[in-house]
């Protein structure tokens, strides 16, 4: 029979009805019942079972501190913030519980793939991995090619760019590309969670914070490569967690979705959140919904809750998922010991801790990024959004690289939400760029994987020199590579000439290489997504200048910056002005009442009156003059967009 500190355990989380369905049981085998056994004893409900999961949690995590039977139950918190802070880590030897280097070393024959995962002691800050995704039937039917060519001893992707030359001959040109994985076709989900997520499990149980991105156009493969890593993932966390140095360790599974500059929960019937950051600048998702966890089924489950709400919600108008990035995010929490003697009657249980973080983020298609001259408003702003947060994404990770101090979180909502994956020493990042393999996708699969170059270039600088003299990273190294790779034309080296060279070739020899040179240049690639279109002569239609063009494109871009920020602006100066009225209302039915009574006084009312229409008033004018400020530059903007648009039509 339970306790009866149990009991009151079950009394203060809400579980009284229970009491009776666990009388039967002794204490040991209520702290080691599953979820999967709540249904047994009449635990049904959602919100119960997690309850009663958080109050085994913490009964047991008081009995292991105390080394006795339980002393004193704590209770859930329903709809708690959910704190992002980096600070949040506890070092789980702070609390008396040594970390072991290999604690999956005992049980290799339970779960050798999880030995063969943590073979990586500290895995490095950023890894970046290409997987190129099988070409369909149906591709094929419609005359599609591979031109993706993957040396994965290399790492090394080639893309066999086919062009025309201006006597219209065809040639080849390659594209080599290195990674720290190539993955082809072949590769399967298993293997792609042991090169990039696996490694990362052991360091959430060091107080780590890992992220993983799933990066590429629409249609790549980020779903089919994003959606098996969580529960894989859980798979091993729940390995660590039966060893008796976790037991007091929960994992908590929310999942929310960003769209446009608005989040969403997607396991709250896609609630829309707000984000905030305190006082001490911590950002804090307010409201967020987690679920705890403790077996695989339950991870799956609500990864299957997640994907239907983010399907449904792009059913409805101009909605569309692959505009959308989704992340679910995995906290490892430790219940917060119960001081001695326990905590009164009624009052709050302190906080569970945050050791340990990993998000998974599926990404918007990256060409959607390149909706702003669209003819409709909300896709320009949506792309712009998407823009926006894919470049901030990738200075992030770089500043994470690099060991910078600053690191530009507030860039984006994307990386505001995500920034305890940006800093401090414990946190990795694993960047996964999906590419489909078609020759119709060239241009797509170019950006991305420039993209995903660009996130690691700056390890290039880093990188060892090889014994032959060149460095993994040189133009050299990758023209090698290719040419090795794939037998075809040569590929296009890049020719420099000085000035005085350059004079004595004849004037088709120059234009060839100028043409050769600004090709190279577009290959290095602007730095957003996608490249402008290449204008020939560089002359716009219409007498505007390259520099015209660009300097009205830089306008577009600031317009669309600032309208960003001031939609919210405006709706948080709507809402703030709404509940301005309701007091001022309430404040007049107070005033029609007083003025109702016998012997009220008219002078009062005449006065009080004219003060609430003056504030009615000045309330109005300041929410016309905001409306009027943004419909002007939502004109302006159109007007832009629509110039931009003709022009690099
Ligand atoms: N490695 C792979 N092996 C086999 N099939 C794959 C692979 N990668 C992707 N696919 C298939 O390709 C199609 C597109 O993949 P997926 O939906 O994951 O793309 P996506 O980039 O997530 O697109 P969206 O942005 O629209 O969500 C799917 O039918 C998927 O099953």
């Amino acid at each position: 029979m339970v306790s009866a500190i149990v009991v009151r355990g079950l009394e203060e989380a809400g579980l009284k009805k229970f009491v009776g369905a666990f009388a039967g049981i002794s204490d040991q085998a209520f702290l080691g019942l599953m979820m999967s056994d709540y249904a047994s004893h009449g635990v049904i409900d959602l919100e119960d079972k997690q309850r009663l999961f958080r109050l085994i949690k913490s009964i047991s995590a008081a009995s292991k501190l105390s080394g006795e039977a339980p002393s004193q139950p704590a209770v859930e918190r329903p709809n708690a913030l959910i704190d992002l802070d980096e600070n949040d880590g506890d070092l789980l030897s702070d609390a008396g519980v040594a970390f072991q280097l290999s604690p999956i070393a005992n049980q290799k024959a339970a779960a050798p793939s999880v030995a063969l995962a943590n073979n990586v002691d500290d895995p490095p800050k950023i890894r970046v991995v290409v997987r190129k995704r099988p070409i369909s039937k149906k591709e094929r039917e419609r005359g599609d090619e591979d031109v993706v060519d993957v040396l994965s001893k290399a790492g090394t992707v080639v893309v066999n760019e086919e062009k025309v030359k201006v006597d219209l001959t065809k040639y080849v040109e390659k594209h080599a590309f290195k990674f720290d994985e190539a993955l082809d076709e072949q590769v399967s989900n298993e293997a792609v969670y042991q090169l990039t997520v696996g490694p990362l499990v052991r360091t959430l149980f060091r107080s780590g914070r890992a992220s993983c991105f799933a990066y590429g156009q629409t249609g790549s493969g980020k779903t089919y490569t994003m959606s098996p890593l969580p529960i894989r993932a859980s798979a091993d966390i729940f390995t660590y967690m039966a060893q008796q140095q976790y037991r007091d360790i929960s994992l908590c599974v929310s999942c929310f979705e960003i769209y446009g500059n608005k989040v969403f929960d997607l396991l709250n019937q896609r609630k829309k959140l707000n984000i905030l950051e305190d006082g001490k600048r911590k950002v804090v998702v307010v409201g967020l919904k987690e679920f705890a966890v403790d077996d695989v089924e339950g991870v799956k489950a609500l990864i299957e809750e997640a994907s239907k709400q983010r399907s449904t919600g792009s059913t409805a108008a101009n909605s569309d998922s692959s505009r959308s990035h989704s992340i679910m995010q995995f906290a490892l929490k430790r219940a917060a010991p119960v001081a001695a003697g326990g905590f009164r009657r009624g009052e709050e249980p302190p906080e569970p801790r945050v050791v340990g973080k990993i998000s998974f983020i599926d990404l918007a298609g990256s060409e959607r990024g390149a909706d702003t001259y669209d003819n409709n408003r909300q896709t320009r702003l949506e792309g712009a959004e998407i823009n926006k947060s894919l470049l901030a994404l990738k200075e992030c990770i770089r500043a994470l690289d690099s060991d910078a101090r600053h690191v530009p979180f507030r860039g984006s909502k994307l990386t505001a939400v995500l920034r305890d994956s940006f800093v401090g020493d414990q946190a990795r990042t694993v960047m996964i760029a999906n590419i489909s393999p078609c020759s119709t996708s060239v241009e797509h699969t170019l950006n991305t994987l420039r993209y995903a170059d660009r996130v690691k270039e700056l390890r290039k600088d880093k990188a060892e020199r090889t014994p032959g003299g060149v460095t993994p990273g040189d133009d050299a190294y990758y023209a090698a590579v290719a040419r090795a790779a794939v037998p075809g034309p040569e590929p296009v080296e890049r020719e420099r000439f000085d000035q005085p060279e350059r004079e004595r070739l004849d004037q088709p020899e120059r234009e060839r290489f100028d043409q050769r040179d600004r090709d190279w240049e577009r290959d290095r690639g602007p730095d957003r997504y996608p490249s402008p279109p290449h204008q020939q002569g560089g002359c716009f239609v219409g007498g505007v200048g390259d520099a015209d063009a660009d300097a009205l494109a830089e306008r577009h871009d600031e317009l669309m910056d600032s309208i960003l920020l001031e939609e919210e602006n405006l709706v948080a100066f709507h809402r703030a002005k709404l509940e301005e009225d309701m007091e001022t209302m309430r404040q007049e039915m107070a005033l029609l009442q007083e003025v109702d009574k016998p012997g009220s006084e008219i002078d009062h009312y005449v006065e009080q009156m004219t003060a609430l229409l003056n504030i009615k008033r000045q309330g109005i004018q300041g929410l016309q003059a905001k409306l009027d400020a943004f419909k002007a530059k939502l004109r302006e903007e159109e007007a832009l967009s629509r110039t931009v648009h003709k022009i690099r039509a």
